[in-house]
């Protein structure tokens, strides 16, 4: 799904910060999400294949996580960003990493196979390396998980 309000952030982490499972793309083999910021929120979308099956009919709770971690990461990046006034549409690389150092996970309904799962992220709050945000996985309208990521910005 295309977004023209900004390019995805993971497109923007530099080549040596781009192989992370989840969201890198430099890695061929991995989810490659892609994180947009559209207005004060960000949104990823992803289609889950049937090998990340839990029950027949419902996705794997761990990939939930997994895309809530990457997006959780991606957003917080953007955030800083905002806060830094560094306008995504004008930059090739970001000077921003984020790392997971807490994920908390609320898994609210089954997540059903063959539905593009949504996911959006709202700044909590940023203080100093620390970003907290917010975040919903939702499935045609129900949310299927909430989540809570705290992010540390990398050092330089
Ligand atoms: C450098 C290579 C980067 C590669 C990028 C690829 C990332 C891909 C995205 C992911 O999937 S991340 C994978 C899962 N996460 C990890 O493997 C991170 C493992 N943890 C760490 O590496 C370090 O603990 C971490 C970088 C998160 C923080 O270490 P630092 O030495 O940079 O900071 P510090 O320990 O001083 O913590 C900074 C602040 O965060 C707080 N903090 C850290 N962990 C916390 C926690 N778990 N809960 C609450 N607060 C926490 C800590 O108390 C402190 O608060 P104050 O500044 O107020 O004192």
């Amino acid at each position: 799904m295309m977004h023209n309000k900004s390019k995805a952030i993971q497109d923007l982490y530099p080549d040596e910060l781009a192989h992370c499972y989840g969201c890198g793309k430099n890695n061929l083999d991995g989810y490659q999400l892609k994180t947009y910021l559209v207005g004060d929120e960000t949104i990823a979308h992803f289609l889950p294949d049937e090998k990340f099956t839990a029950l027949p009919g419902s996705v794997y709770g761990g990939l939930v996580a997994s895309l809530l971690d990457c997006h959780g990461t991606g957003s917080a990046a953007a955030f800083v960003c905002v806060q830094e006034n560094i306008n995504l549409n004008e930059v090739e690389t970001i000077p921003v990493r984020c790392v997971t150092a807490s994920l908390k996970v609320d898994f609210k309904a089954p997540t059903p196979m063959g539905v593009e799962l949504k996911l959006r992220g709202k700044l909590q709050s940023i203080e100093g390396r620390k970003i907290w945000v917010d975040m919903t996985l939702s499935a045609d309208d129900t949310i299927c998980a909430t989540g809570e990521i705290l992010a540390i910005k990398i050092k330089d």
